[in-house]
């Protein structure tokens, strides 16, 4: 039974799946301190979390069986994530479900400030029929400035469009291409303060991003520009904005995230006559909750079943037709890893991995992780995933190097992972058969055709007659049932080696008889 964590509020919608699975026990506890969660999450497979709970190195550290961290919602910086990478916790988001949510709170902050709606209302429901004060201004034929063009940022263009207004966009992944598409004149973040109306930031927080709009930004901008933060609390400097509004550069500001959430009472926004304020709204609609709460349980449970998954924040993405391509070795990948690290006497100091044939066409790095953590497996167990796998050897010391070759030995696709350590060095190769699945096919220099599974029996020897029959002897004693059997040589008379596969494990002291016996240099068992 997986056990499940939901530790902010989550639609009850959303989460069905989960509550409906049949391997999964869901418990919900919001509001939980630190110390609260930390002494209770080392019970959990998986954490669902939206923003309110911080997931920080101590959480971490706690959860000893944490599988996945599920953010029902785009921003993960309420994780640690550096912490969960190296404890090899994936992260996963919910990109999509909470852009247009998002993107209608930042058109009625665009509103609301451009006609002093909230002001307004205040005063009206106090009695008072002031028309004089509330005078704003119209949106079309203003300037937009976007900075973050993304999901969101992409959907603000267009809805700003339809009301006639000027878009200036920066993003440094946004094409003149992309702009064109959307309507958007691609600009700097200089040009958008000086010529914007209105700017709106929709970038993640980042070291990059943060105070992205500061002291020299709003010295730069046009008189009455009007200033909408629905991203992140940081992007634009609290206390330059005030600034700025005090000298009389920004009219009006409109915030949906703060520096600090919930923001301290005496908080300088609250209650500022020209700064409109959300309690971090931009999510906050029926659908975008059931959206993204969906997104989040499907992904977890496909995490906690081993199954395939997307939207991992700490893995770089991997584009669909690619994954289509690794998908089928990554199982050969990791298997082949394993195998090697059980034929090496020591713990790898260098993984050098070699593709060839069609696995040339693609970036490989994934299944790089998968052979990485096979290797690793063998000396740190469960430590180690497909997460945290480039991390783990780094640390340690291990040098990676992933090439490509042109010699596919007549193969549609073949790696060749060769391990180093201590002077020795060992290979081996495998490959996809169509219809037959994994296949070792060459254990260093010999030719072989083994199915990577279950329990393998490798012998190093001297090619001289009588060796197989005594070998199978110790065996048959030990009441080990050998199940397929190979061999390789060069030369008739030299070094050669045997593969066996056998019904179950070999007694130790079986082992022990048979590393005994003459003309055998080593035997290791191998179990995958
Ligand atoms: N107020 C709320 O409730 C919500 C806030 N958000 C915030 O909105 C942000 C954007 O969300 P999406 O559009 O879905 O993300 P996205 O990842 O689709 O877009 C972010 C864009 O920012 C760009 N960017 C990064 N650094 C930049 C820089 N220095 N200057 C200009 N652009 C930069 C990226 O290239 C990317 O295109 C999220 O990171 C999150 O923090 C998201 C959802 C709800
Ligand atoms: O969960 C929420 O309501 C916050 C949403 C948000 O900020 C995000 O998805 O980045």
């Amino acid at each position: 039974m997986f056990k499940v964590l939901v530790s902010d509020p989550i639609s009850d919608q959303g989460l069905q799946k989960l509550m409906d699975a049949e391997d999964v026990i869901l418990d919900k506890k919001t509001g939980l301190s630190e110390d609260e969660l930390a002494e209770i999450i080392g019970d959990y497979d998986a954490l669902l979390v939206r923003s309110q709970t911080k997931v920080t190195p101590r959480i971490i550290e706690a959860a000893h069986k944490l599988k996945v961290i599920g953010r029902a919602g785009v921003g993960v910086d309420n994780i640690d994530l550096e912490a969960a990478t190296q404890k090899g916790i994936i992260v996963i988001n919910a990109p999509d479900g909470n852009t247009i949510a998002t993107c209608e709170l930042t058109m009625g902050m665009m509103m609301a400030l451009a006609r002093h709606i909230p002001q307004a209302y205040k005063k009206t429901i106090t009695g008072e029929w002031d028309r004089k004060s509330f005078v704003g201004v119209e949106l079309r034929s203003k300037v937009l400035g976007i900075i973050g063009m993304g999901r969101i940022g992409s959907e603000v263009a267009k809805r700003a469009k339809a009301f006639g207004m000027e878009i200036l966009g920066y993003d440094p992944f946004l094409t003149e291409d992309r702009a064109e598409k959307l309507g958007v004149t691609l600009a700097t973040i200089d040009k958008i303060c000086e010529q914007a109306d209105f700017i709106t930031v929709h970038t993640p927080l980042t070291n990059e991003t943060r105070n992205l709009i500061s002291k020299p930004q709003f010295a730069k901008m046009k008189k009455g520009v009007r200033i909408i933060n629905c991203a992140r609390g940081g992007i634009i400097d609290e206390e330059a904005l005030l600034e700025a509004i005090d000298a009389g550069i920004v009219a009006g500001a409109a915030f949906d995230v703060f520096v600090e959430e919930p923001p301290r009472p005496d908080h300088p926004f609250l209650n500022h006559p020209k700064i409109i304020v959300t309690p971090h709204l931009g999510a906050s609609t029926i659908e975008a909750q059931e959206n993204v709460a969906t997104d989040v349980a499907e992904e977890v449970l496909h995490i906690l079943r081993d199954e395939p998954f997307k939207n991992a924040v700490n893995m770089p993405p991997v584009p669909a037709n690619v994954m289509a391509k690794l998908q089928p070795y990554f199982l050969l990948g990791e298997r082949m890893g394993h195998f090697l690290a059980q034929m090496a006497d020591s713990a790898a100091q260098e993984i050098v991995v070699s593709f060839s044939g069609e696995l040339t066409e693609v970036d490989t790095s994934p299944l790089t992780r998968y052979i990485v953590k096979g290797v690793l497996s063998h000396h740190l167990g469960s430590d180690v995933n497909i997460i945290n796998a480039m991390h783990m050897a780094k640390i340690r010391d291990v040098n990676i190097i992933r090439e490509k070759s042109t010699a596919s030995k007549g193969f549609t696709n073949l790696i060749t992972v060769t391990l180093r350590s201590n002077g020795q060095e060992r290979s081996i190769a495998g490959t996809l058969l169509n219809g037959y699945g994994p296949r070792i096919v060459k254990i260093d220099q010999y030719p072989v055709d083994v199915a990577p599974e279950g329990n393998i029996i490798l012998v190093s020897h001297n090619d001289k007659p009588g060796i197989v029959g005594r070998l199978g002897s110790v065996l048959g004693d030990s009441g080990t049932n050998i199940a397929t059997m190979q061999v390789g040589r060069k030369v008739v008379g030299g070094p050669a080696i045997m593969v066996l596969t056998v019904d179950k494990p070999v007694p130790p002291e079986t082992m022990q008889q048979l590393n005994q016996l003459p003309d055998i240099a080593q035997v290791k068992e191998i179990t995958l």
